[in-house]
């Protein structure tokens, strides 16, 4: 296939590059750079540009004849949605309708979409299937569900293929094919451990000790991004097949503490970190696992890295010698 990544140059969007090109596919990334790096477009052309720029977009589904978008382009910082709603808004849903409306006067039936395990808000269960209600509580979650609605109208009305993939939470890297995360602000837990192990001065602390969990930390479930990419091949697979609308949680389905993260970090690099606990930052529900039954059942995948360990020391080889 000829793919549209849309967000190309980011952390899970440049996985995602090389993963379609291993696959055979050609790969043109579209990326404004706003949080992305050049640095991590290297399978394919990067058009520099807003999804929100119908005429750029427009000219690049033509000319490369694009037959399928992958959308990672999207502003994803909670606490910022917070304060910056509109900006949210703007980013996410706004600049993804005119993506979409490009699209369709193009021509472009296929659709995978980056959503987040963020649209169901509070969880109602331990475990959190795709039938759980959507509920977000915060503005990135908020945009996110707007598109995906958006996207199950498109679906009925247009006929557009839909594969919208509610990710947990991404980690690790690629270092040895000179991808990783690097985000700035860095905002996510693992690659803030490790920026710090590396030497960065970095306050780090434990948000909150008094959540209803054995050890009072918040627990979340941590996937491999690689093994994250891997489901979006297969989702595409199946939507090309099947088409309609279709969400899948992508998780191990397994959880982790916060402190049984520090003490994975702190097995992988050879050290215990002295990291204090602070208050709770407002707006984090105590455990978020997924249940990815339906991604194993229906796209029959596998994670081939499920083990926390090796999550962080594949990060860990990336932040000791990051390439951007
Ligand atoms: N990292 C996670 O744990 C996680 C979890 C759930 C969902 N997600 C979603 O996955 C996607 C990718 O996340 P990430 O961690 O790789 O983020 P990232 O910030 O590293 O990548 C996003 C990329 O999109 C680009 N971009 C943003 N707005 C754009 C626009 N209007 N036009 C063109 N390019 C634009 C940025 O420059 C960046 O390269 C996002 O949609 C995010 O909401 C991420
Ligand atoms: O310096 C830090 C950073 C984080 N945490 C905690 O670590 C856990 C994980 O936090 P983080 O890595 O920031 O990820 P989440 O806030 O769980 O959010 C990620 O995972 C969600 C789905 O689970 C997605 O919706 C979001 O887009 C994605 O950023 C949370 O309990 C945080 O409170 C700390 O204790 N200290």
């Amino acid at each position: 296939m000829r793919i549209l990544v849309a967000g190309g140059a980011g952390y899970i969007g440049a996985h995602m590059c090389k993963c379609l090109h291993e696959a055979g596919h050609t790969v043109v990334v579209l990326d404004n750079l706003a949080t992305g790096h050049r640095a991590a477009v290297k399978w394919g052309t990067l058009v520099e540009a807003s999804v929100a720029d119908t005429a750029v977009v427009l000219e690049t589904l033509r000319s490369h004849r694009i037959d399928t978008v992958m959308h990672f382009a999207a502003s994803s910082l909670v606490g910022e949605s917070m304060a910056a709603p509109y900006a949210y808004y703007e980013n996410n849903v706004s600049a993804t309708l005119r993506l979409l409306q490009a699209m369709r006067a193009s021509g472009v039936q296929r659709f995978v979409f980056s959503s987040t395990a963020a649209v169901y808000g509070q969880p109602r269960s331990d475990v959190i299937d795709e039938n759980h209600p959507r509920d977000p509580i915060n503005p990135y979650g908020r945009s996110k569900l707007a598109v995906e609605l958006m996207l199950e109208d498109a679906a009925r009305a247009y006929g557009l293929c839909v594969a919208a993939l509610r990710y947990f939470n991404a980690a690790g890297a690629e270092p040895a094919a000179g991808i990783g995360e690097s985000h700035q602000p860095e905002t996510h837990l693992i690659p803030r451990l490790l920026r710090c192990a590396a030497g960065e001065a970095l306050e780090v602390q434990i948000f909150g000790t008094d959540y209803p969990t054995p050890d009072g930390t918040c627990i979340r479930d941590y996937i491999h991004v690689t093994d994250l990419v891997d489901a979006h091949l297969r989702a595409l697979e199946y939507i090309t097949r099947q088409g309609g609308f279709h969400a899948f949680n992508l998780g191990n389905g397994e959880g982790y503490s916060v402190r049984q993260v520090v003490k994975a970090v702190e097995d992988v690099i050879g050290h215990t970190l002295d990291i204090p606990v602070g208050p709770r930052r407002a707006g984090d529900p105590a455990i978020l696992v997924a249940s990815s039954r339906k991604a194993r059942e229906v796209l029959g995948w596998m994670p081939q890295y499920p083990d926390i360990r090796r999550i962080v020391a594949d990060a860990w080889a990336w932040h000791r010698a990051p390439a951007y």
